[in-house]
């Protein structure tokens, strides 16, 4: 176990090679691949760091492709985990990963029978790089981790041999514990370590530390806390108890419990209910498309082969209505009168020779037994004989009918995922009777905070969220649950920053740093003169917001560590001039600038754009050069520019992800915006980091001296300047991990009007509205973006309308009037020219599909009608309903929906136009139960139920809380129970490369 902590510390080093590599992987494969969260996510990380420097080395295609499935390592199986360090093994020269298990066991054998193994390990290179984590003659390290239940033989063979061999001493679990104890005798959680079968922590120390405390009664007293009642105390946590603590169950069950990862009350509580049950809300009126809720008794199930390579899985429920077409309502399901069956196919489709045997079909069949009563939800549709319906994408849940009859009355019904075999009804029985022990004053978190953010107790919030009385009260207990995570993240982060500041001056700088929006920009006034002539230039004033956001970053590009911020706003509202004010005050002090956007379409645009803005410099002002580099880029012009952008004539270039190709190379690279940051993946980004700088006296930039001076001399990452209008679950991972600040643009330009939306059925009276509408528009001088979901029409969905197909039945509705077709099978230029004949007007007309959706700039296009609307996400429609409204004229747009069944889910959009709203809207209407649910949109692995798109602000509040207590508290000694929380939370963020 220890070794796996050290190799990680070393992973990080300076000094990491290859042989630790294959020390981890050995370590990893020893320990079966476990799947503790923070332990694989430091992993992966590390792994990652090492397949970044192979893949800049050498492009090495396999390590490129290995990096795409690293960011799944975290979460993935034992056995996905085993395949992709086989491969890694075979990348790395050894056969499989056994031959380098056998080749690393071999190698450590003779480096102990030669005394060599210390050299792989030293204390001062991990304190080098790790200030906040003390080792050595410093006090512990504590790496939390999860002990697992078996400790390879193998390894502990191993600390001993690390231990006596360089100077530090490593004894026995129980000795740690007291060293632990003397050292921080605040971390008071530590005091309930029993054994070391169920503690998530690790902990190096001192030889000298760990003397210092042997007192043999507090050990007994350790051991003998798993026998204590369950209460809380402010030494203990009764979250930290072991599950064995529990009373009632045979040992069976607790090695049942314990063998899924159940050790701890903490665990189990945090097995959340995967959606709840709304029982009084089941059997609504059946409306075709809609997402519904029933409850039946499994009829019959049936594993159906089709062919020898198609199989089907048919699950028939009848559930009983009140017989009124008109108002099918739930009522007694064990009554008899005035009631209908409807019944509900449930199909499950297999394609594939292995699932057509008989044993597969016979096992699928078997999970659903005649007589279950069970709870359904998914989408119905009606089939040809009356009262049956199909479900394809549903839930079944079986449910007990007691529990049933009395929740349809009490309120939702957990419904929890199985987990490692253990059937739901018996997690959600142990989870009742855990429920029942806990306290009011278990809660670590300080009362005023409680108040001031007003959220519920933590007993409270436990119950709310496992036993909600309605969904108001399990939205409040969510809404505590992701408090805590956040805000110890934090907490813990805050707490290391102050810990490795001097003195309280220093401590109160950086917390009033953190407090104080104002102190983080710089005023107007301190703008270099190349950002205020470029500010000139621009044929507008910038909005309060972005002249903020502007001096936000500004201030952040003084400083001499690289900036990681993402700047966010709603479409439209001016992102990109604020990127480009970035570049400018980069590029003042005698930098490079790189942009990069996701698509070629949009890169020209934006160069247009600046090279508009540059022309409009007065005479004698110096312009900085720019390019624009694409795949489309001839190979000669490509070659032009990389030589630019090596010597540093080239100042700013505006690319695809063509610039972070490998031959791309900067003189003086110093900010890449990223706009749209999205749609490019994590290690994309992070390909800009490769891309460091050196100011050498050999590279002058042509442009330089403006203003300031070179005064760096040391490599440099570049700042980062992230943009987003629909941020995503990466991007919050990424702000909590990457420490990456965040600026909004809260304000429109001036002079927008609100766009006015309509939500109509593409009917024939709906086409003849729209029709209309469309002539009144262009008449009166406006243009008019028509958005199809397809290019070419297609037999397997006939209802799709296709731009290329309707591209002549448009240009004859509407003679006089130039039509233009847009979409992703053309080539750069001829989309190029599309747009450019539509936003000079040559075109007042122009079929698009969703190539328009990110960024396109027509300030005049006035109207917008989306065909099949209903095949759009929410979010989506609203980022394209954005292409219009972007100038002083009022603008419409059209959501033409071929079924009337999806027109409630797009109304939404007529209500608001706000992004984040929309974006809620949308989770929400996915359906009840997609915020617990893991595999959704939004969802961030390492915080089980917190929600991107909707739980921002509560990240927010989070921070403000944290700060709130380290102001009052720097080492958080007025709260030990907030410190014994701490303590006993993986620091998810300290270990990232
Ligand atoms: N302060 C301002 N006053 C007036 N117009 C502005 C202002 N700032 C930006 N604009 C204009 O608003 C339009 C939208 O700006 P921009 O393309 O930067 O928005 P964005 O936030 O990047 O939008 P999207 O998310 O759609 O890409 C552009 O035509 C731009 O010229």
């Amino acid at each position: 176990m220890a070794q796996v902590a050290t190799l990680f510390v070393q992973a990080c080093c300076k000094g990491f090679n290859e042989s630790h590599l294959t020390s981890a992987i050995y370590f990893e494969a020893q320990r079966g691949y476990c799947n503790t969260f923070g332990r694989t996510m430091r992993f992966s990380n590390f792994l990652h760091s090492k397949l970044l420097k192979w893949c800049s080395r050498s492009n090495h295609t396999s390590a490129q492709k290995l990096l795409e499935e690293i960011s799944y390592y975290s979460t993935a199986s034992t056995s996905e985990r085993s395949k992709f360090l086989n491969k890694i093994s075979v990348l790395m020269g050894y056969t499989n990963i056994q031959d380098l298990v056998e080749h690393e066991r071999n190698r450590r054998q003779s480096m102990v029978d030669t005394s060599d193994f210390v050299d792989e390990f030293d204390f001062s290179v991990i304190r080098g790089r790790f200030q906040c984590i003390k080792v050595g003659d410093s006090s512990l390290i504590g790496l939390y981790e999860e002990v697992p239940e078996q400790v390879n033989l193998l390894e502990l063979e191993s600390s001993d041999q690390y231990i006596t061999t360089s100077g530090a001493r490593w004894e026995n679990f129980d000795s740690f514990v007291d060293a632990w104890e003397s050292l921080s005798p605040p971390i008071t959680d530590i005091n309930s370590l029993a054994s070391r079968e169920d503690k998530p922590f690790m902990v190096l120390f001192d030889a000298q530390h760990q003397q210092a405390n042997s007192d043999a009664e507090t050990k007994e007293e350790k051991r003998d806390t798993s026998k204590e009642p369950l209460k809380g105390t402010p030494t203990e946590s009764v979250l930290d108890k072991r599950i064995r603590s529990l009373p009632g169950l045979t040992s069976r069950q607790y090695r049942q419990l314990e063998d899924s990862g159940f050790y701890t009350v903490r665990k189990l509580l945090h097995h959340f209910p995967r959606t709840y049950a709304d029982l009084q809300h089941a059997q609504d009126a059946i409306v075709e498309g809609h997402y519904l809720m029933f409850v039946g008794t499994v009829l019959s199930s049936r594993g159906i082969r089709a062919s020898s390579s198609f199989s089907f899985l048919e699950v028939i429920v009848g559930c009983k209505l009140q017989n009124d077409a008109e108002d099918c309502k739930i009522e007694d399901i064990c009554g008899t009168e005035n009631k209908k069956t409807i019944y509900l196919h449930l199909k499950k489709f297999f394609r594939g020779t292995r699932f057509t045997s008989q044993p597969f079909l016979r096992s699928i069949q078997s999970k659903y037994k005649e007589g279950d009563c069970v709870y359904v939800s998914g989408k119905v549709r009606k089939m040809r004989t009356k009262d049956h319906y199909e479900m394809r994408e549903y839930n079944v849940d079986t449910v007990e009918e007691e529990e049933l009859n009395a929740n349809v009355q009490r309120g939702p019904y957990p419904l929890y995922p199985s987990k490692a075999g253990i059937k739901p009804n018996f997690l959600s029985d142990i989870i009742s009777r855990v429920l029942k022990t806990l306290t009011i004053d278990m809660d670590p978190m300080p009362d005023e905070i409680l108040k001031d953010f007003n959220l519920l107790n933590l007993c409270d919030a436990y119950i709310g969220i496992h036993c909600p009385m309605n969904l108001n009260v399990a939205g409040l207990a969510r809404r505590r649950l992701i408090f805590d995570d956040f805000f110890y993240l934090q907490l813990g982060r805050l707490f290391q920053m102050l810990d490795a500041l001097g003195t309280p001056m220093d401590k109160e700088t950086l917390l009033d740093k953190y407090k104080n929006h104002e102190l983080n920009s710089v005023c107007f006034d301190d703008w270099s003169k190349l950002t205020k002539t470029f500010l000139k230039a621009l044929p507008y004033s910038l909005t309060p917001s972005q002249q903020n956001a502007v001096s936000e970053i500004i201030w952040d590009l003084k400083r001499p560590v690289p900036m990681n911020r993402l700047l966010q706003g709603d479409v439209g509202c001016g992102k990109t001039v604020v990127a480009f004010l970035a570049c400018m005050e980069v590029i003042n002090s005698g930098f490079q600038a790189a942009f990069m956007v996701p698509t070629e379409l949009l890169a020209i645009q934006h160069y247009e754009h600046l090279l508009s803005f540059l022309e409009s410099f007065g005479g004698d002002e110096c312009r900085p050069s720019v390019a624009l580099l694409t795949g489309s880029t001839s190979t000669k012009q490509s070659r032009t520019i990389l030589k630019g952008l090596q010597t540093g004539e080239i100042a700013m270039v505006v690319g695809t992800h063509s610039l972070i190709a490998e031959k791309v190379e900067f003189s003086a690279l110093r900010i890449a915006v990223i706009d749209e940051q999205h749609r490019f993946g994590v290690i994309q980004r992070g390909k800009f980091n490769s891309k460091l700088y050196s100011v050498l006296p050999s590279l002058r930039l042509n442009w330089r001296n403006l203003e300031g001076s070179l005064e760096d001399k040391a490599y440099m990452a570049p700042h980062v300047l992230a943009m987003s209008a629909t941020p995503i679950p990466r991007t919050l991972a990424l702000a909590l991990y990457g420490d990456m600040s965040l600026t909004h643009i809260t304000d429109l330009p001036p002079g927008r009007a609100p766009i006015e939306t309509f939500v109509l059925e593409g009917n024939e009276i709906g086409f003849e509205n729209v029709f209309q509408m469309m002539r009144d528009e262009l008449i009166t001088g406006g243009k008019v973006y028509l958005v199809y979901p397809v290019i070419d029409e297609s037999e397997q969905l006939p209802q799709l309308r296709a731009a290329t197909a309707d591209f002549e039945s448009i240009s004859d509705k509407f003679k006089g009037y130039q039509c233009g077709l847009l979409h992703g099978r053309m080539s750069i230029d001829e989309k190029d020219d599309a747009l450019k004949k539509f936003r000079y007007g040559e075109t007042r007309i122009l079929l698009a599909t969703q190539v328009i959706e990110i960024g396109v700039d027509v300030p005049d296009a006035t109207m917008m009608v989306v065909m099949n609307a209903e095949r759009f996400g929410i979010a989506q429609l609203h980022q394209l309903r954005g292409r219009v409204g972007r100038g002083a004229r009022k603008s419409k747009c059209i959501f033409l929906s071929s079924t009337s069944g999806t027109l409630d889910r797009l109304k939404v959009l007529e209500r608001s136009s706000d992004g984040f709203y929309l974006a809620n809207a949308d989770l929400l209407l996915r359906g009840p139960g997609n915020l617990l649910g893991k595999k959704q949109s939004g969802h961030i692995p390492e915080f089980p139920i917190a929600r991107l798109e909707i739980d921002g602000n509560i990240l927010q509040e989070a921070h403000l809380a944290a700060l709130k207590v380290l102001e009052k508290s720097n080492d958080l000694q007025l709260f030990p129970k907030l410190r014994a929380e701490l303590s006993m939370r993986q620091p998810l963020c300290i270990l990232g490369d």
